[in-house]
């Protein structure tokens, strides 16, 4: 197939990317480089440098046989201070990617959803069948473009999924995260391992968990990757389907940190500090509908992997 993956210059695109290389499909990359990196983009791919809502159109009037979205804001908290570039960032320019696919006959897509559009869980594992209750902007923008999908693929016969993502780690073949703002756990405990923090703030330890602090479900970025080809292929027009990725398995923050030290062999001071606004106290993911559906099984899901590949990643110095 001849795809277009916007995003492809970032962290879980760039990883998305390659593995479509892999699998035989001719891939172009839309990316204006906000939070990406040119040099991410794998080879093979060509790059159009520019913003999704103002160039899809004009790409894909080439003609594609599919669209994988991954351009998007992401950071929870800026969501929070400024929701306006939410709503813009990722609902108009993801609505006006759709339109861009209805006028030039695009029918295949799939899209990065989250785990942040179920908010605070009333029980875990999380199945898609939660209640849908995103407690912050970032969130709710990821809910309204699922609605907006599943609209245009019941009235336009869309063949669309939408994979909502647990914690995505890890690294793979020379990608991996670097975040200009790096807000989540293992790259930051891993960048306390290099010396270039002084310590992790362990974001409280008073929640109702084992050791009490948050547990999350840590999934593989190459895991990830697998479930975007298999999402594709087996799509259906008119049908939006919508599936949890993650490990099934949670680990808490203490055990996240205890896994980088045994991988890097550093020390990494960690303090207790308070709690950061909204974090759920658990959030693990039920992955049974895109095992069943998809066929999909995570490869990778000891935290230590997770934790190594990452650590290999960084380690080099490109972080
Ligand atoms: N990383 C996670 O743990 C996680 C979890 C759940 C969901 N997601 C979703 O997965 C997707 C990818 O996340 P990531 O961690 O790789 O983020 P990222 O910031 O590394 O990648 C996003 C990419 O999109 C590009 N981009 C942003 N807005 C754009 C626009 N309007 N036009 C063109 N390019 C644009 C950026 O330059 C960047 O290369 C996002 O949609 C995110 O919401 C990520
Ligand atoms: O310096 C830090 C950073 C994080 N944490 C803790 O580590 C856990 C993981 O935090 P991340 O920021 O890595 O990930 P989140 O679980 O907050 O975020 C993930 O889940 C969100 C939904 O809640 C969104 O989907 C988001 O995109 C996704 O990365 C949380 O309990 C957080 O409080 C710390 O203790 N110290």
């Amino acid at each position: 197939m001849k795809l277009l993956v916007t995003g492809g210059a970032g962290y879980v695109g760039s990883v998305c990317a390659a593995r479509l290389l892999e699998a035989g499909h001719q891939v172009v990359v839309l990316d204006d480089l906000s939070t990406g990196h040119a040099d991410a983009v794998p080879e093979g791919c060509r790059l159009v440098t520019g913003d999704v809502a103002e160039r899809a159109g004009e790409v894909l009037a080439e003609g594609f046989d599919g669209v994988l979205h991954f351009a998007a804001k992401s950071l929870v908290a800026e969501s929070m201070r400024d929701p306006a570039r939410y709503w813009h960032g990722n609902v108009l320019t993801s609505v006006r990617l759709l339109d861009a696919m209805r006028e030039h006959g695009v029918t295949r897509i799939v899209f990065s959803s989250t785990a942040a559009v179920y908010g605070q869980p009333e029980s875990v594992p999380i199945t898609e069948e939660a209640p849908t209750r995103p407690t912050n902007p970032y969130g709710a923008t990821k809910l309204a473009i699922d609605h907006a999908i599943t609209s245009y693929a019941t009235a336009y016969g869309l063949a669309a999924t939408s994979l909502r993502y647990f914690n995505v780690a890890g690294a793979h073949d020379g990608l991996g995260e670097r975040h200009t703002v790096e807000t989540h756990l293992i790259p930051i405990v891993l960048e306390a391992a290099r010396g270039l923090r002084e310590q992790v703030h362990i974001a409280g330890d008073d929640w109702p968990t084992p050791d009490g602090t948050c547990v999350r479900d840590y999934i593989h970025v190459r895991d990830l990757a697998e479930a975007h080809v298999l999402a594709l292929e087996k799509s259906l027009p008119g049908n939006h389907r919508i599936y949890n990725l993650g490990n099934g398995t949670g680990f808490s923050v203490r055990q996240v940190i205890d896994a980088c030290r045994d991988v890097t062999g550093r020390r990494i001071p960690a303090e207790v500090a308070e709690r950061r606004l909204g974090d759920p106290a658990t959030l693990v993911a039920s992955s049974e509908r895109a095992q069943q559906e998809l066929g999909w099984y995570p490869q990778r899901r000891e935290i230590e992997e997770i934790v190594r590949d990452a650590w290999e990643f960084v380690r080099d110095d490109r972080g």
